[in-house]
């Protein structure tokens, strides 16, 4: 297993198997890609099926046990169940979609090998919904997450970015969980580090006290030192999980990290808000081990290391001045500026 200068071990990895999608949800952060919005048809950039195994393979042989396959939207690619089909066996595979293609897939999906999903979904409000992804498939979403579950996902989740556009929908989208079995929610906390507009933020301590009043009982997830709250529905009978993704300015969540990104065009990425990549070549099986070795040994808690606070401030830390910053690496949505 490796394990990085900061006792890190690796255990899971995370694949963008494009960074095209369907939707253009006002906060996108594209798993630090970029913009979302150009044409729909395959690139010639994307890894291809055999590209995205040799990667997973030597990935399982580094002992990394779980691979989430997202994007862009990664239902957008035609082999998404070959690719889960042949996985490496061991190796937990789940997905994080936003659903609107889900319906018709998801029992192929578990056929091929998926253990669960995350859907986005950031409101109960059709119209809401629609303003906020900049797309009308509300309900082609609520399709797909009744199909996972009808096809034996479990656990669902329910991803929602929690902002200003969209915290007034939390309590409804709770309720929604504690009534169905299967289901759970994900709070994730907005990150504006690359989406930009730090004024949508909201006070994510506010969410956890609101939670922590509800919930019969709390636990922690090593990953990322995540909150997760239980909390019983109306009739006292069902209990739904609400777990908080809160990464921003959160070092405790960074020195519990263990993950990398591989990019849709395959490179090898040691966190979400650092420029960093480092191409893996043409994929052979030793350019992508070495990537590995490389990369893993260059992470840095990106929360109390990269960053570090002055004066109450978060500064870049001093080692790292010479280093490009997400906003110079990434395009920026130029027209939301
Ligand atoms: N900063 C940061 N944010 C993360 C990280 N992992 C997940 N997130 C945030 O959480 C969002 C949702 O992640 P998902 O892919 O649905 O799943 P997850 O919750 O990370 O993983 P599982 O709980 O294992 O399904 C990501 O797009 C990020 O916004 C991370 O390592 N660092
Ligand atoms: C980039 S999307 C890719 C997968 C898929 N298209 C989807 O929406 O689920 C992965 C997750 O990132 C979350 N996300 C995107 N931008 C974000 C931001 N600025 N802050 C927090 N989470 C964000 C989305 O809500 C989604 O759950
Ligand atoms: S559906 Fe996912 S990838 Fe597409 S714009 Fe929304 S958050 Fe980004
Ligand atoms: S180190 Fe980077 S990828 Fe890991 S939790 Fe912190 S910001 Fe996210």
């Amino acid at each position: 297993m490796l394990v990085d200068g900061f006792g890190r071990e690796l255990t899971e990895i995370r694949v963008s198997l494009t960074d095209r999608c369907n939707f253009d949800c006002v906060y996108c952060h594209n798993e630090g890609l970029g913009d979302t919005r150009g044409p729909m048809a395959p690139q010639d950039e994307e890894l291809s099926t055999e590209a995205v195994l040799r990667v997973l393979s030597v990935a399982a042989d580094l002992d990394v046990e779980a691979v989430k396959l997202t994007g862009g939207e990664p239902m957008l690619r035609e082999d998404l169940e070959e690719i889960v089909r042949r996985a490496p066996d061991g190796m937990e595979v789940s997905l994080t979609t936003n659903g609107s293609m889900l319906a018709d897939r998801a029992d192929g999906l578990v056929e091929a090998g998926l253990e669960r999903v995350n859907v986005s979904q950031d409101a109960v409000d059709p119209e809401a919904f629609a303003e906020i992804t900049q797309s009308g498939a509300y309900d082609q979403v609520i399709e797909g997450v009744d199909a996972a579950l009808d096809a034996g996902l479990d656990p669902v989740k329910l991803n929602m970015v929690v902002f200003e556009g969209t915290v007034e929908y939390v309590p409804q989208l709770v309720d929604r969980v504690a009534e169905r079995d299967g289901l759970r929610l994900q709070l994730i906390e907005y990150m504006p580090e690359i989406a930009g507009h730090p004024e949508w933020a909201v006070d994510i301590d506010r969410v956890h006290e609101w939670l922590a009043e509800r919930a019969d009982r709390i636990e922690t997830r090593e990953m990322h030192d995540r909150k997760r709250y239980f909390i019983a529905d109306g009739d006292g009978d069902g209990e739904g999980m609400v777990e908080v993704v809160d990464p921003v300015e959160n070092t405790d969540f960074c020195e519990n990290c263990h993950r990398v990104r591989v990019t849709h065009d395959g490179s090898l990425k040691g966190c979400l808000n650092r420029p960093r990549v480092h191409p893996m070549g043409e994929l052979t099986e030793a350019e992508i081990r070495a990537a590995f070795h490389e990369v893993v040994a260059d992470r840095v808690p990106y929360y109390g290391e990269f960053m570090v606070q002055e004066d109450g401030e978060w500064v870049r830390n001093e080692e790292y001045v010479g280093e490009r910053t997400v906003v110079e690496h990434i395009s920026v949505r130029a027209d939301d500026d």
